[in-house]
């Protein structure tokens, strides 16, 4: 991916190993500010990315269904998004679990792209390996950290495993996505080139996500790798029928739903904070995976039509 967006990948990698410097120098000046930090990098960066996708809808769908489509956009947006609500509400294990393996793979697709890694479960497997990576080194590598969160997701702890065996499925993890990106340099998908910019990347995420603070290291991640990139990506497929197109547009595209976006979960802590609740960090999670989950599936699509938006 890096050799796709070199400016911004240079400037994020760069970013991040400085972060990781200064944690490793004032650890817990870092660790104080991560949730504000990670809170004010998700709502003007994170949300955004996913506040475009009435127009990325309207773009795939209206060449096939016509200009009255959107109202069955939005109604199965809708949908999706009750129906995972009542499934978080039955079921909240199984929910987080299923958010958590649909969220590797978006993480992974969105890395991998730009290149042809053929079709079918290669290219699936692919992705997923990716993802399992960026999303198992912070969990695993600060479970201490992670257990109270999850705990608060779903309403019991998640179980307990020794440090060793965490850090050793990073690790592997680590070892698996480096062996990945050599078989597709060796099978002729990617070039030498991107082989290697994906172990420089991987080596620069496994010390960003592993050194800095569980919620700082994983917004940076999130915001630096994954939404920047998509924007982008989003940028150049709405190019395709304007060529002016560029990021005032694409901020000006994203305000409306950002706007709902914030002001529904603003509500959710006021309506916390009125009931004189403690401010339930799970709720809030699972707010945001309602409103992800049919983002990640309409990206996928985006992906499909265009491999190289
Ligand atoms: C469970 C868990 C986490 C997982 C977050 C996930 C899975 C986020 C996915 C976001 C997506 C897919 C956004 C798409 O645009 C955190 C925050 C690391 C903290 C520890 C507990």
């Amino acid at each position: 991916m890096t050799a796709r967006y070199p400016l911004l990948y240079r400037s994020v990698q760069g970013l991040g190993l400085l972060l990781a410097l200064f944690s490793f120098l004032a650890p817990g000046l870092l660790a104080q500010m991560q949730f504000w930090a990670a809170l004010g990098l998700i709502v003007l960066i994170g949300i955004p990315h996913g506040a475009t996708d009435y127009l990325i809808f309207q773009h795939l769908a209206r060449p096939l269904w016509g200009n009255g489509s959107m109202l069955q956009f939005y109604a199965c947006y809708l949908a999706i998004m009750g129906g995972y609500a009542l499934a978080w509400y039955l079921l909240p294990q199984l929910s987080l679990l299923f958010f958590l393996f649909i969220s590797m793979y978006h993480f992974g697709q969105s890395n991998w792209n730009y290149a042809d890694l053929g079709a079918g479960w290669k290219n699936r497997a692919a992705h997923f390996i990716w993802g399992a990576f960026v999303l198992s080194a912070p969990i695993l590598w600060h479970y201490e950290a992670a257990v109270p969160i999850i705990t608060h997701i779903t309403g019991e702890a998640p179980p307990a495993m020794a440090a060793t065996w965490r850090r050793a499925v990073v690790a592997a993890l680590f070892i698996i996505n480096l062996w990945a990106s050599l078989y597709y340099f060796l099978e002729g998908a990617i070039s030498w080139r991107d082989l290697r910019n994906e172990v420089f990347n991987l080596i620069v995420l496994a010390i960003v996500l592993t050194q800095l603070p569980l919620l700082l290291g994983f917004a940076v991640y999130f915001v630096g790798w994954h939404s920047l990139s998509s924007m982008m990506d989003q940028i150049r497929f709405f190019r395709d029928e304007d060529r002016q197109y560029g990021w005032r547009h694409y901020f000006r595209n994203a305000l409306p739903l950002t706007a709902v976006a914030i002001t529904g979960l603003a509500a959710l802590a006021w309506l916390q904070n009125e009931m004189a609740l403690a401010m339930n960090i799970g709720l809030v999670f699972v707010f945001i995976s309602v409103v992800t989950l049919p983002h990640m599936l309409l990206i996928d699509q985006l992906y499909k039509a265009h491999d190289s938006p």
